[in-house]
């Protein structure tokens, strides 16, 4: 294998990252975010750009107070504007002001955009470069240099890009980063454009690529194959368009792929930087993203789970643990008897209390109800019922003798009304409710008839309703499966329901939502797991 030297983490989460759509950061979210990528062990963070926003301006007043540890705080900016002296430049100088030793210069290294973006000539963007870098070092920064659209510049006027480099060189850049600005490189060219700047260029080389071809994480890689120092990315690839070289996937696979040491780096933590940072951009997590999505462990397929069991490495490249992810085993039609085995033991029960006999007919039967349209393997809660009900001495706290949904319409508005009829502790008990549509009536009232016997309802809330056509060929008759997630203070659980009927897949859904709720708060009178039926 190619050996490689530990390179330097260069984050720019908070500045390219802030450029994804959908997300803009806060400056408390910036702050929290910094902290978190210093204790991740992060070389340096992009804090932002000064001259843009002042938003970014007050963040960078903010982080004085921050007290990074591992980590230093860089600034970022164009060169200077055209037509003016750098000296009264005012997003220059706010750079100098920004309280950062290091700051980030972008500057045009390809021809067409010098003279289609900037409308300048092709010298006056060697000045610029020039003026911009020795001003900043003249002022006692250290400037790092990003060559935008380096590798399309190379591709089309190579004697040009690497003259931009040659110049930021000269006026005392202290690493050249190559951006693959627009995300179009292969690997192969990568490499190859790389060895060749090795040739002329002496300081230290870094790689800022894009994710436009899928091929950000592989392009860095190569990069740092070639002798590239400096490897800059984004937690979860967040970034303009399809984003940057993700570092959650990259540090992972330094670490175990390249075997470095990455001693400044807290790998255990990768994971939940990832989740954190995705919650505070406001976006969910990917389950599939690699190493640190919730699936990246996570076993369906009987075949693999019956091996996993035996022997983690069977289906697993690193343990989850590694990266401070967890594996998981998901019960479906896929699964076999160990997928069971090992669900009945994550659900509570013991599964060596269960003859072969039984986990069989689970399974089959587990098979029969996902084939009518039940999907359990996000509904682990309607799960536990289904084997307390079918395999112990299991009584619900209520029994649902009936119900009934009246809905009327006057004109422009139509009302709806749940009645009920259940049997709590040998009483039959009979509610009324209005509601929003039927299933918030009838949610409405269930708690009614309960909330004397067990007061913890209150506590209990539906945070998610979601209702997916199974086959949509039967139009209004098709089937749907109701999924319905709920919390109480501690914990949320999801349930489901399947029919064609979308009341009655509600409602099914919403009685497994109450039942599972008062069950797990103790209300039940049957809770022991070993009077299991034989
Ligand atoms: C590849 C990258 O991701 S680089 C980072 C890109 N990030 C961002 O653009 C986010 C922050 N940007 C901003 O807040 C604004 O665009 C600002 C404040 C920088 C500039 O705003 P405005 O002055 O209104 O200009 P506008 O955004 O319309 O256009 C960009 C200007 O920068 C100029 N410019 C672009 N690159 C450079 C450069 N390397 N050096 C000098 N000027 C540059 C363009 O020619 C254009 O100038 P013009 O208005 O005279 O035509
Ligand atoms: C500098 C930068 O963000 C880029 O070239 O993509």
């Amino acid at each position: 294998m190619i050996h490689i030297f530990e390179p330097i983490l260069f984050d720019t989460t908070l500045r390219d990252g802030s450029q994804s759509e959908g997300v803009s950061f806060s400056i408390g979210d910036k702050i929290k975010i910094a902290q978190r990528l210093d204790d991740y062990g992060i070389h340096y963070i992009e804090g932002g750009w000064p001259g843009s926003n002042p938003k970014d301006e007050e963040f960078f007043v903010k982080a004085q107070n921050l007290n990074l540890k591992n980590t230093e705080l860089v600034a970022f900016s164009s060169t200077k504007k055209i037509g003016i002296n750098v000296e009264n430049d005012v997003n220059i100088n706010k750079l100098i002001t920004a309280g950062v030793k290091t700051v980030t210069i972008f500057a045009k290294s390809w021809d067409f955009h010098v003279i289609e973006a900037l409308n300048i000539s092709c010298e006056e963007n060697l000045k610029l470069i020039e003026d911009t870098i020795k001003y900043l070092k003249y002022n006692g920064m250290n400037v790092f240099f990003d060559a935008e659209h380096f590798f399309d510049g190379f591709n089309h006027n190579a004697k040009y890009a690497m003259k931009t480099l040659q110049v930021a060189q000269d006026s005392g850049a202290s690493t050249i980063i190559l951006c693959d600005t627009n995300g179009g490189q292969i690997p192969s060219r990568v490499r190859e454009i790389i060895k060749t700047v090795k040739k002329e260029i002496n300081v230290p080389l870094g790689i800022h690529a894009h994710n436009d071809s899928g091929l950000a994480v592989a392009n860095s890689l190569v990069a740092l194959e070639e002798g590239v120092e400096q490897i800059q990315g984004t937690i979860g690839g967040l970034g303009e368009r399809c984003g940057n070289t993700d570092l959650s996937i990259l540090i992972p696979i330094l670490k175990f792929k390249y075997n470095l040491p990455l001693t400044s780096i807290k790998i255990d933590k990768t994971t939940s930087i990832y989740n954190f940072v995705m919650e505070i951009a406001n976006l969910t997590p990917e389950n599939r993203k690699p190493f640190v999505g919730r699936s990246a462990f996570t076993h369906k397929g009987g075949v693999h789970v019956s091996a996993i069991i035996k022997n983690p490495l069977t289906y697993e490249h690193i343990p989850p643990e590694a990266v401070g992810n967890e594996r998981r085993i998901l019960v479906s039609e896929l699964s076999g008897k160990s997928n069971l085995k090992s669900k009945i033991e994550e659900l509570g029960f013991d599964a060596s209390k269960f003859s072969e006999s039984q986990i069989k007919s689970l399974t089959s039967k587990i098979k029969e109800y996902e084939h009518q349209g039940y999907q359990f393997e996000g509904a682990d809660a309607s799960l536990k019922l289904l084997i307390m009900r079918e395999f112990y001495d299991y009584v619900p706290d209520f029994q649902v003798e009936n119900f009934k949904i009246l809905s009327y319409n006057f004109g422009e508005e139509t009302s709806t009304e749940a009645v009920i009829k259940l049997k709590v502790k040998d009483k039959v008990v009979h509610a009324v409710s209005e509601g929003d549509g039927p299933v918030n009536a009838l949610d409405y009232a269930l708690r009614k008839a309960l909330e004397d016997f067990f007061p913890i309802l209150k506590d209990i809330k539906l945070i998610d309703y979601k209702v997916r056509v199974l086959d949509s060929s039967s139009g209004t008759a098709s089937k749907v499966r109701v999924l319905i997630e709920t919390k109480d203070s501690e914990r949320t659980w999801t349930t489901v329901g399947v029919s064609s009927n979308i009341i009655e897949a509600s409602w099914d859904a919403l009685i497994d939502s109450i039942e599972y709720g008062l069950y797990i708060n103790n209300c039940s009178e049957t809770k022991s797991y070993s009077n299991i039926k034989m």
